[in-house]
Formats: C-alpha cells, sequence, structure tokens
C-alpha cells in the first residue's frame, strides 16, 4: 500500500514550494480584491444604477476578502490529461488569479475539481497525484500525498482523520476540505434532480446539504439569483448552528429558516392527535372544498347606468360566467376575472348601442359600484383565515366541505372545542399555519424558489410537505432526513411518501451510511433503540473507534460529570428532559454555563440543552440526564432519546435516576 506523506517526513523544499504557492495566492487575491476597490460606480448613467451597481462592487470586494485562518487551498491535483487545462490545480474555496488571468487556485466546484473528491486508483480521472494540505493556525504545515496512477489501495487519509478529530467549538464548520465521494455525488447533483437523503445520525447529511446549495449557487448563479435558494431547518437554534458554513463558503444570500418562520409563528397548544389529523394530506381537498364553497350562486344580474342609459347583464349570464371560470383558476385571479368579464358583457352591450369604448372603459365598469356589489356577493374577497375559522367553528360547513374524506369522529376531533368569537381573533396552532398556507396558495399561487434544502424532513408533515413542496414547484429540492429520528406525531416511515407529497416523485432517494461524528461505542449503544423506533432501518457505521467514550452511571451527579467534561477539550452539551432545565442549572451553580438559546451572540463552552432542542446539533462532550424522562415526556420519546444519544462526538455520559428504557439494557 503506498503510504501518505505527512510533515515532518517531507521534503523541506517541496513544502516551502507550496507556502511560496499559498503567499504567491495571497498576494494575487490581495490585488484582485485592489482592483475590485478601484472600479467605480460612476460609470452608470442614473443615480439609481449607480446604487446598485455600487452595492454589487462593495458584495465583489466583502467576497475577496483573505482570511487568514482560512486556508485559501487545501489541496492540488498533478493532473496526467493531455489537455487544455493546466498540469497542476490547486482547489481552494474560491478562484484567484494572478495579474495575467493565470488561475493560482479553482474554486471547489469547479468541474475540474471534481476529481479531487472522486479520484481513486481504480479510477484516477487524469489525476496522477493528489496532495491534501494540513494548516496550523492559517499556516500551511503539511502535506500528504495520494498516487492514484499506480493502482493499489490507499489507505485512510490522516488529514481527513485529524479533520475529523478537530474538538467542536462554536457553530458548524464548513467541510469542503474533506467531502467524501458519496457526499461529493450528492453534492454535485444536477440542479434539476431532487435528491433525498435518508443516513444515521452524524453521517453529514446537513453538511452535504449545505455543500449542494454552495455548489448550485456556484454553478448555476444567475438562474438561482432571480429564483432563489433556500434552507429549511427544525429549529432557531440548529438555524444557528449551522448559519456560518454558507457564508464560510461565500454564500451569503441564501435564506435560512424554519417551516414556523416560513409559514407562520402559530404556536397554539393542541392534542397530537387534533395535529396529526390537520397533517394528514386529505385536509388539501377539504379545504379547497372549503373555499369554493363560499361562492354563491347568483341570483341577480347586473344593472350599470352611464347617462340616462341602462346595460343589463341578466342573472342567467352571471351564473354561466361564474361556472365557466370555478375551478379554472386560482380563487382570487377568478374574483377578478368574473368583474372583467362582467364588464366585458357590459361594453357588448354598448356596442350594440352604438358606442365605441375603448379598454379604459371596460376597467372603469370593472370597478364600479354595481359590478363590485355582485362580484362581492357571489364571489366574496377571502383570507385564508376567514376559511378556516368557519372550518373549525361550525359543524355543518365543515361536513359540507368534508364529505366522505373525513369521517364523523374526524371531523368531530378538528373543531374547536371552545370556539373563538370570529377569525381575527382566533388563535392557530403550528397545524394550523399550514392549512392556512395551502388555503393561501388556492387563492394566490405561492411563488416557487430555484431550489429548497429541507433538513429533518422525516419530522415535516404532509401538509407541510405540501406547504414546501409548492415553494419549489418549478425548481428542485434536497431532501434530507433520518427515518429513525421522527419525533413528531405526524413523523413519515417512508421517504417515497415524503418526496410525492412534496410534489417530487422524480426525485431520487440515496443513503448516506458512514458516520463522522459518533464514536462507534456510543453509535452502537443508541442503536439498542433501533428495533423499536425503526426496525427497516440497518444499524448505523462509525468512521470512529472511539473506545472508552461511553460511561453510564446510575446516581452520577451532573456537576461532578460536568468538572470531568471541563477537564477535557472542547465543547460540553448537558442534554436534559425539557422539565429539568431549572433544576439541573441549579445543580451547576458555581460552573459558567447558560442554557442554549438561538438568539445568543456569546459562545458558551457548557451549555444546557432542552431534549425537544437537540435535534442536528453536537457537543464533544454530551452528559444525558434522566432517559426515563425523555421517553415519558412525549409519544415518540424513545426516538427523542436516540436524537440525544446521538449528539456526541468524543464523550457520552449518561446520567439516570430511574431505571434506564429497557432498550438500553437488553
Ligand atoms: N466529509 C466530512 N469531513 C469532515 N467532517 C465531516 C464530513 N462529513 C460530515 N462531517 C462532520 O460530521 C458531523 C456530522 O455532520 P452533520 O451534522 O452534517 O450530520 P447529520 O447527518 O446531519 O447528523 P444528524 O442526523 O445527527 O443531524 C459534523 O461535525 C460534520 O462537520
Amino acid at each position: 500500500m503506498p503510504a501518505h506523506q505527512l510533515a515532518p517526513d517531507i521534503p523541506a523544499d517541496v513544502l516551502a514550494a507550496e507556502q511560496a504557492h499559498l503567499a504567491e495566492s495571497r498576494a494575487a487575491l490581495q490585488a484582485m480584491r485592489l482592483h475590485a476597490q478601484s472600479l467605480s460606480a460612476d460609470a452608470a448613467g442614473d443615480w439609481v444604477s449607480q446604487q446598485i451597481l455600487q452595492s454589487l462592487l462593495d458584495k465583489r470586494v466583502a467576497a475577496l476578502a483573505d482570511h487568514p485562518d482560512t486556508p485559501l487551498f487545501f489541496g492540488r491535483l498533478d493532473r496526467s490529461a493531455d489537455d487544455d487545462l493546466p498540469g497542476t490545480i490547486y482547489v481552494g474555496r474560491r478562484h484567484v488569479h494572478d495579474g495575467t488571468s493565470r488561475p493560482l487556485v479553482i474554486d471547489w466546484r469547479a468541474p475540474v475539481s471534481r476529481a479531487f473528491y472522486q479520484a481513486s486508483p481504480a479510477d484516477p480521472m487524469n489525476v496522477a497525484r493528489r496532495r491534501r494540505f494540513g494548516y496550523h493556525g492559517g499556516l500551511l504545515t503539511a502535506f500528504e500525498d495520494e498516487p492514484l496512477g499506480e493502482g493499489g489501495d490507499i489507505g485512510p487519509s490522516k488529514i481527513l482523520t485529524e479533520e475529523i478529530e478537530r474538538p467542536r467549538t462554536g457553530p458548524m464548520r464548513d467541510i469542503v476540505a474533506t467531502i467524501q465521494p458519496d457526499q461529493d455525488e450528492i453534492v454535485r447533483a444536477t440542479l434539476t434532480q431532487t435528491v433525498c437523503v435518508q443516513g444515521a445520525p452524524g453521517t453529514g447529511k446537513t453538511a452535504v446539504g449545505l455543500h449542494r446549495a454552495a455548489y448550485l449557487l456556484f454553478t448555476h448563479r444567475e438562474r438561482l439569483a432571480r429564483s432563489g435558494v433556500m434552507i429549511v431547518g427544525p429549529n432557531r437554534a440548529f438555524l444557528s448552528y449551522i448559519s456560518s458554513v454558507l457564508p464560510a463558503l461565500g454564500e451569503v444570500k441564501v435564506d435560512q429558516t424554519t417551516v414556523a418562520g416560513l409559514l407562520g409563528e402559530h404556536a397554539t397548544p393542541e392534542e397530537a392527535m387534533v395535529s396529526a389529523l390537520k397533517g394528514d394530506a386529505r385536509m388539501a381537498a377539504v379545504l379547497e372544498r372549503a373555499l369554493w364553497l363560499h361562492i354563491v350562486k347568483p341570483e341577480e344580474g347586473v344593472v350599470y347606468s352611464k347617462g340616462a342609459y341602462r346595460f343589463r347583464v341578466a342573472d342567467y349570464e352571471v351564473r354561466e360566467i361564474v361556472a365557466s371560470l370555478r375551478g379554472t383558476t386560482r380563487y382570487g385571479p377568478g374574483r377578478a376575472a368574473l368583474a372583467q368579464r362582467l364588464a366585458h358583457m357590459v361594453l357588448v352591450r354598448m356596442e350594440q348601442r352604438g358606442e365605441s369604448p375603448d379598454d379604459r372603459v371596460q376597467d372603469a365598469v370593472a370597478r364600479s359600484k354595481p359590478v363590485k356589489q355582485l362580484v362581492d356577493a357571489v364571489w366574496p374577497k377571502l383570507v385564508p383565515q376567514q376559511v378556516l375559522f368557519k372550518l373549525l367553528s361550525d359543524p355543518g360547513f365543515l361536513a359540507q366541505a368534508a364529505k366522505s374524506d373525513l369521517s364523523p369522529e374526524e371531523q368531530q376531533e378538528l373543531l374547536w372545542r371552545k370556539p373563538y368569537r370570529g377569525w381575527k381573533s382566533a388563535k392557530w396552532s403550528a397545524a394550523d399555519a399550514a392549512l392556512l398556507d395551502e388555503l393561501g396558495d388556492l387563492i394566490e399561487r405561492t411563488p416557487s424558489l430555484g431550489h429548497l434544502v429541507v433538513d429533518e424532513a422525516q419530522d415535516l408533515s404532509e401538509m407541510q410537505l405540501r406547504a414546501l413542496g409548492r415553494r419549489c414547484r418549478n425548481g428542485s429540492a434536497t431532501v434530507l432526513g433520518d427515518l429513525a429520528q421522527g419525533t413528531t406525531p405526524w413523523s413519515t416511515s417512508s421517504w417515497e411518501t415524503v418526496l410525492k407529497h412534496l410534489g417530487q416523485d422524480e426525485g431520487e432517494v440515496t443513503e448516506l451510511t458512514l458516520g463522522f461524528r459518533v464514536p462507534r461505542e456510543v453509535l452502537d449503544y443508541a442503536a439498542r433503540l433501533l428495533p423499536s423506533i425503526a426496525p427497516a432501518l440497518a444499524p448505523p457505521r462509525s468512521l470512529r473507534p472511539g473506545a472508552g467514550s461511553l460511561s453510564v452511571r446510575p446516581g452520577g451527579a451532573v456537576a461532578d460529570a460536568v468538572r470531568e467534561a471541563l477537564a477535557r477539550e472542547g465543547s460540553i452539551g448537558v442534554i436534559v428532559p425539557d422539565s429539568l432545565v431549572e433544576e439541573v442549572s441549579r445543580q451547576l451553580d458555581g460552573l459558567a454555563h447558560a442554557v442554549l438559546d438561538p438568539d445568543a451572540t456569546e459562545e458558551h463552552r457548557l451549555l444546557i440543552v432542552p431534549a425537544t432542542l437537540a435535534k442536528g446539533l453536537e457537543y464533544d462532550h454530551v452528559i444525558v440526564v434522566e432517559p426515563a424522562d425523555i421517553v415519558a415526556a412525549e409519544p415518540r420519546g424513545l426516538a427523542r432519546l436516540y436524537v440525544v444519544l446521538t449528539r456526541a462526538v468524543t464523550s457520552l455520559t449518561v446520567l439516570h435516576g430511574k431505571a434506564l428504557p429497557a432498550q438500553l439494557t437488553a
């Protein structure tokens, strides 16, 4: 097996040459920045264009900033191809060229960089040698060579191992230097391809989703700048954790939000069964009927007066127009079309009387009082809240809208126990938010983005998936999740179903199987829960042996476990049942700590994390307090415990006063 070469065995002159290339690249980047700064927006004609150009120039200057702690390049390819491309390529976070436009660093997303991630001795992709660089405090201190042209096998990369073992502090980092081949396939999937990734905890799903967004923005810059890319995550703590990855990759124009952020921050509590029913896709047909039931059969015609004349549209003619519009357009445009069609009839009457009215007259008639009155009576202006209010408070109306889609028991379940006085004072639940959004789209079309990345997608209801789906109906999606980590009353058990409700049936389901976060010993322990929560899934695998990383302590004190962790390097998460947050905080009195808060700007090494917020996060040392209470707190408590037990990078300590769940002790 050809060995890796890593400093200090490497020839000093080779390292010096690479350091010189780094220095030259830094200087070139500085020159690019100075050049961008020297450009003037004055060339633009008017004031508005000047402002726009200035803002573009400012962004360009900011994008060209050199961050001394972030390596400008992390890899090098020595190519054996006889083509027009350079023989040696340095792969980095962004393009850098010198004064003669000679590329010194090539963006990791460029097609030629793909070989850095994909080439292997079995398929060298015209690469004779791949070199990975190691950095320390911004200085290039080591490299590792992988000869690809000689066949055979190349062992695991030490630089990758070091990167994975690096203690975690602060927010999530990018993985651009160490993306693995199966991850790279997903990152570089074409823009039109929707991909759905099933992966055990720590297999890099979130990382892959973020890098895919960056890749697509680079590859389809103009198209996506117009239509937009959005990341949807499970909660604000998670968003705050991932918030710096895309900016570090040079992408600042990506919206990152939660489902609540997108659909409305409604959170009035309701029974889990009601939420689950409201999340069921059958509600879509019920809502559609409920909306169109608001149209009233026209019993009168319109009389439009102009001077001494009266122009009439008969009641049966109004009925015909309404019937022809109903169901062929969205509700809002249908209303506008009804006014225009009525006005058109009036105009025809005017012409019959020898007048020659133009389009302005038609608009004026459409906006006239008699036409407006009729439209309001027949096709009333509605907001989603009015429709949902009626549906959830009026049993007769609900029965009419539900038809046979909902059983009488289910209809009973849906009705508010204590109805609100009106739609303006109604308080909505999180599940209602998706229903309101569906109604909103039935009234006016929701614009579509170019690409949507949905993380922890196993937790979304069918109605929430529909809401996200309509935001990428003219685009594509990256759907990420783990069927074993579903903790909502409506968690899915099939990715095909998720793709169907998202409206992306053609999406390809793929799997990431190798864990980069959780040590093997800890992962095996957590996997004891799998037969109970997701029996169809294979046990997860970990890249990291992590012997001695697990400690299970009956009756152990939190403060002791925390002190032990503080003596080691890295972040500490004390994950507790939500009901114990205050008590555990008291027990840690005297030890500097904070309770996880998505809005906090300060960084804390020691955090108390409510179990329901732990999803997607990771800490070097995790202390889990009272698993039995975490399980008992919610219907899918065992899945919550699985999430909680798989947050550790280096060590997991489980403290319990009560008996552990049977699955863990079996
Ligand atoms: N190729 C890689 N190189 C280095 N680190 C990686 C790589 N892939 C993933 N990681 C790291 O592994 C950890 C877990 O990744 P990530 O959070 O994306 O996993 P996940 O599959 O979304 O996990 P979960 O299901 O628990 O949310 C992160 O610290 C991430 O940076």
